[in-house]
């Protein structure tokens, strides 16, 4: 497996400190999926850095929506561990695990907004069930978040009424109400055009530069990697287990040909030379 060395791993964060002196967020222990018999990615060992964009990618069926399912408490490893601090998030207590849960926000593809709801309810649900705001706390904190994904204007409206890109804004404020060091997103730009897809790209980018929110990201989108990515990890479909962790720069000089190949496709979008 190449893990390459990040050269920003010693510079100014900011959280605080610089990213690789901060105990790591999450900690992947020698982790095999599985379903049943057939096991779909094998000793994958890796960290979440603290205020990091770390993106997974690799070929169709490899494991990527099913490594962020194991990182989110959905599904329990066939071997191994997924650490939060010095909890192993399936041998933890129920309360504890809970806990641990409410630590991160998860925007996945099929996380739709409840159709039932407005936008501004479906930013509120998760404060009025995991927190003892008041009423108009959580509205005001629904409207800040709204307002923090550039969708001020529509705490009222259904989530029909909105666009493509929108709706994933408006996933993206319901998963940062509780505030979360940590968000997931499965594939975030997927289906949007291109501007939206950047702006996409931005608002992440703010999140990470302006708020020092670690982002893990499932990512077909190899110029939102390059734009985005402090490091990816790449998940092999063949060899079934991870074969490149570092900058995607890093890797398109230096990696695995596989790794290489696939980042090579998306190196002019970045204006990378080779
Ligand atoms: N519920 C399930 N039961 C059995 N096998 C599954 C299940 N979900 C996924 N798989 C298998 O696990 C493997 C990994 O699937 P996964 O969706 O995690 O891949 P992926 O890398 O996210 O794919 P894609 O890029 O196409 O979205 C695939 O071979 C898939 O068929």
């Amino acid at each position: 497996m190449t893990e390459l060395l990040d050269s920003s791993s010693t510079a100014e964060h900011p959280t605080g400190g610089t990213a690789a002196a901060q105990a790591p967020l999450v900690q992947v222990r020698e982790l095999t999926m599985a379903f049943g018999d057939n096991v779909v990615q094998r000793d994958l060992t890796f960290d979440v850095r603290p205020g990091e964009v770390l993106a997974v990618a690799g070929g169709s069926g490899c494991g990527k929506s099913t490594l962020l399912r194991h990182l989110i408490g959905l599904q329990a490893p066939a071997k191994g561990q997924v650490l939060y601090g010095k909890y192993d998030l399936y041998a933890a207590q129920p309360d504890v695990r809970r806990t641990l849960m409410q630590t991160f926000g998860v925007a996945f593809q099929a996380g739709a907004l409840w159709s039932s709801m407005t936008v501004g309810e479906n930013m509120m649900l998760p404060m009025q069930v995991f927190t003892d705001m008041s009423e108009e706390q959580c509205e005001q904190e629904a409207r800040f978040k709204l307002a923090l994904v550039g969708l001020a204007g529509s705490f009222d409206k259904e989530p029909a009424a909105l666009s493509g890109g929108m709706k994933k804004r408006a996933a993206i404020a319901r998963a940062l109400a509780l505030n979360p060091a940590l968000l997931f997103l499965d594939e975030p730009s997927a289906g949007l055009d291109p501007l939206s897809s950047a702006n996409l790209d931005e608002l992440i980018m703010h999140l990470r530069d302006d708020l020092g929110t670690s982002v893990v990201m499932v990512s077909h989108e190899l110029a939102s990697i390059f734009a985005l990515a402090d490091r990816l990890l790449f998940l092999d479909a063949q060899t079934k287990t991870m074969t490149a962790l570092g900058p995607p720069r890093n890797l398109l000089r230096e990696g695995p040909e596989g790794v290489r190949n696939f980042l090579r496709r998306g190196a002019a979008h970045d204006g990378e030379e080779e």
